[in-house]
């Protein structure tokens, strides 16, 4: 299994995106690396989290990606921002065990990491391990995720 990733920043993120994606792009599991920005020196370096965020969100919703990693100040902005899009499931996780339970209890496609939070190489695990995460449509956990998209499609 190869998954085509989306990797987005904001100015506060910008550095931990660089490496990650040179991370995911060294990485046999990953397919295709979709930079949906912002980059250093270039037009977009100063756009806000939330239109990075919800480019993200739209692309899993197109099926573009699989799954994508947003960095910002916190984390925070862009798991909010990655939320609004219809079937999208966005995670701020700091730590391994929230990393993990994101995919396999909440099937979440999107995590979210914040450059003032944590350090570089926690981050740099936190997506390496994430990325061997699958959830399973037939565990406990299906059917709470379930009544998530019940809810959006009300
Ligand atoms: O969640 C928001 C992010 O942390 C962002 O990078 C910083 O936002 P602020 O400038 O509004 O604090």
């Amino acid at each position: 299994m190869t998954y085509r990733i989306a990797v987005g920043c904001d100015d506060a993120g910008l550095d931990y995106k660089e490496q990650l994606a040179r991370d995911l792009r060294a990485d046999p599991r990953v397919s295709e690396v979709l930079d949906l920005g912002v980059h250093r020196g270039a037009e977009d370096e100063h756009r806000p989290y939330p239109e990075i965020g919800l480019a993200a969100g739209e692309a899993i919703r197109a099926g573009t990606v699989d799954r994508a990693v947003l960095v910002c100040g916190t984390g925070i902005g862009m798991a909010l921002s990655a939320n609004k899009v219809p079937g999208v499931r966005a995670a701020t996780a700091h730590d391994s065990f929230s990393a993990e339970r994101s995919v396999l209890s909440n099937n979440c496609q999107v995590l979210a990491l914040g450059q003032r939070v944590v350090g570089l190489e926690l981050a740099r695990r936190l997506v390496r391990e994430w990325l061997g995460y699958v959830f399973d449509d037939r565990s406990p956990s299906a059917a709470k995720v379930q009544l998530l998209n019940d809810y959006e499609r009300c």
